[in-house]
């Protein structure tokens, strides 16, 4: 398996607080790679590691093959990047300000301006100064900055932020066809689930500077979706016996009443087996598919990573 960026034992300490912490993530060549996680969660902290930007505490990167040390120029000029908010100079064209970023960059390619510019839209108000951009414009010239020097990789943080619905899918439908036409591989961060789930083909779930899972879309396809939902009222009851009769630690207990199991190895009739010998009273027990937002909720809120 080819990889063009993996990052080992990755952390970083700022003041005292961990902000990332021993975060290892591999992305392969030609991928489109979905980095979810909420706000705060520590995307953009990891993504400027990776673009040379923050130093990282701990641990290493890996870009192409090689170990990203402070000297690696000629690695960081194979990737395009976006993070956080794209800065232009205002007062100078969108395309002066591509031409200046080639410049910077060592790139020379009048052509690569063009192209870039026809990606996304922008051919035709190239000549506009950027001060008169909308926040949409200014996203998709930042796109069309990140493509200019025609990178293998490109490194998009939260990317879609402030754009309205048809715009977003513009930026969707282009993202993939940079991934499958031009062979790009993307690392895409974002908060909306909605949006990854719909492109990426791996996904790395953060929160609170720990990566949580990272799993391919037809793994989470094929095995995550079903989950066995006991009813009853003692779910308390029903969370000991799991962990300490059963060895279960990936569940849930939604409230009260209901608690979700999402351990694939083990069958309903096992659980219900289990619990009527620990005399637990079960109002019903059954399988059920969850919808991938489930999934990434479980995630987040504990399934999966039940203390
Ligand atoms: N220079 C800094 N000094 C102190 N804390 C920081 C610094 N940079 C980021 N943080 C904190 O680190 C945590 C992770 O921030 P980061 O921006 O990486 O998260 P994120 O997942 O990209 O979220 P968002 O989408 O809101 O930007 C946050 O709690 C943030 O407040």
């Amino acid at each position: 398996m080819t990889y063009i960026l993996r990052t080992n034992h990755l952390t970083k300490t700022i003041q005292g607080k961990e902000l990332v912490s021993n975060v290892s993530l591999n992305i392969r060549k030609g991928e489109i790679y979905g980095f979810l996680g909420p706000n705060g969660a520590g995307k953009t902290t990891i993504m400027k590691m990776i673009s040379n930007l923050v130093k990282p505490t701990q641990g290493e990167i890996e870009l192409f093959g090689e170990k990203l040390t402070n000297t690696s120029f000629q690695v960081l000029g194979r990737m395009g990047l976006i993070i956080e908010y794209p800065i232009f100079y205002d007062k100078l064209t969108a395309r002066e300000n591509l031409e200046l970023h080639c410049e910077y960059m060592g790139y020379h390619d009048k052509n690569a301006i063009d192209e870039a510019l026809n990606l996304v839209n922008l051919k035709g108000i190239e000549g506009k100064a950027v001060k008169d951009f909308s926040l949409g414009m200014k996203q998709r010239l930042g796109i069309a900055r990140a493509i200019s020097t025609k990178p293998e990789l490109l490194i998009l943080d939260e990317p879609i932020n402030g754009l309205d619905p048809l715009g977003i899918k513009e930026l969707r439908d282009l993202f993939k066809m940079l991934c499958k036409e031009f062979g790009i591989t993307i690392f895409i961060s974002s908060h909306i689930l909605g949006e990854i789930e719909l492109i990426a083909d791996t996904i790395g779930v953060i929160n609170h500077g720990k990566l949580i899972k990272e799993v391919s879309m037809d793994e989470i396809t094929d095995q995550n979706m079903e989950y066995i939902e006991v009813m009853s009222n003692d779910c308390k009851r029903i969370a000991y016996v799991l962990e300490h009769h059963l060895s279960i630690n990936n569940f849930k207990v939604i409230d009260e009443q209901f608690i979700r199991i999402y351990d694939t190895q083990i069958s309903q009739s096992e659980i219900t087996k289990a619990l009527v010998l620990n005399d637990v009273n079960i109002e019903s027990i059954q399988t059920k598919r969850s919808s991938l937002e489930d999934y990434f909720l479980s995630l987040l809120n504990g399934g999966g990573i039940h203390a």
